[in-house]
């Protein structure tokens, strides 16, 4: 029986900037995306039945609208073996945050699908063919550290400092859609040089609107903001702050109020999902 165990990692928005909106409603872009080594994990095991399985569901999320699946079905009528899946999921990046733990999934498995399926398509077509599932699919399927434009799928890879994060997430989940609708979302911020972009000279637009809307962001943006640079991720909920030493990351954890999850993670320029992939790969061929 073939088994692949994958990690599926967060990633973080070191800064993002909206630069317009398009006829769709889809937003214009400018953003770093750094993966952390905060991971689900996902194990795919072949079956002789052509079934798509997933263990254990997520508590509200219909079978065929978890993106696992919907990533599975994508690549199903591309498959050169009759072989069906089941896929075990563990679970600990929280939903709602900011650090796309949805569009992760999605990626770790189209990436181990093509490979167990035989589907045989390269980095690009995945991630054009991920970007449907939403737009930040394609970094995770991409695997590393990036300039993004375009909606996040125009990507340019970036070798940012990988410094350790106190990762914070408040008590409160944060609905993309409801910040990118929002009338007074900043949508018009010049758009910069990515030599600009690798010395991190950036905001995330999104901060504001998600203050404004959601209190628990608010207070935890203050609290956090006293130790230094806090920032939002995505369009929220999670905020975090870069610290050199991990012992200066769980120095600020630990006086962190009770109330909101925590996190000490590094931040990494290459994905794990990848990393894992190529090794079980080589392993395959010796
Ligand atoms: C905010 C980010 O996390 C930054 O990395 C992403 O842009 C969001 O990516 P995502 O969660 O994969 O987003 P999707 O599932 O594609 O879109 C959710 C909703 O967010 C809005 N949306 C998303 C991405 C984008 N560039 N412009 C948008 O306006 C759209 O209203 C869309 O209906
Ligand atoms: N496998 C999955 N894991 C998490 N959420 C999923 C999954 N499949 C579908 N979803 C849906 O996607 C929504 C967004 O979840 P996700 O974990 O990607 O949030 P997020 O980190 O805020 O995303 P992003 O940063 O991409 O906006 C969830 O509220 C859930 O309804």
């Amino acid at each position: 029986m073939t088994t692949l165990t994958l990690p599926s990692p967060a990633k973080l928005n070191l800064f993002l900037h909206i630069t317009s909106r398009r006829n769709d409603g889809y937003h214009e872009l400018q953003t770093l995306f750094q993966f952390i080594d905060l991971c689900d994990e996902l194990r795919f095991t072949l079956t002789d039945n052509p079934d798509i399985s997933l263990i254990p569901e997520i508590n509200g999320v219909d079978h065929e609208d978890n993106l696992i699946v919907k990533a599975a079905r994508l690549l199903e009528t591309h498959k050169k073996t009759q072989q069906g899946i089941v896929i075990s999921i563990s679970k600990i990046l929280p939903m709602g945050g900011g650090i796309g733990g949805g569009s992760s999934n999605a990626a770790t498995t189209l990436l181990a699908l093509n490979t167990l399926w035989k589907c045989d398509f390269s980095l690009e077509a995945l991630a054009q063919l991920g970007k449907q599932l939403g737009a930040d699919v394609p970094i995770f399927v991409f695997g590393h550290s990036a300039f993004a434009e375009g909606i996040g799928e125009k990507l340019t890879q970036t070798s940012p400092k990988t410094p350790y994060y106190l990762l914070l997430k408040p008590n409160c989940e944060v609905p993309t859609g409801q910040i990118f609708t929002d009338k007074y979302l900043t949508r018009d911020t010049p758009a910069i040089r990515i030599s600009h972009a690798l010395k991190l000279e950036g905001h995330n637009d999104c901060l504001e609107v998600a203050r404004r809307l959601y209190s628990e962001v608010d207070e935890a943006f203050l609290w956090l903001t006293q130790f230094g640079d806090a920032k939002l991720t995505g369009t929220g909920a999670c905020l975090f702050l870069a610290f050199e030493s991990i012992d200066e990351a769980k120095r600020v954890e630990a006086c962190a109020p009770e109330k909101w999850q925590t996190w000490v993670c590094r931040g990494c320029n290459t994905s794990p999902a990848h990393d894992v992939l190529n090794q079980w790969i080589a392993s395959q061929h010796t």
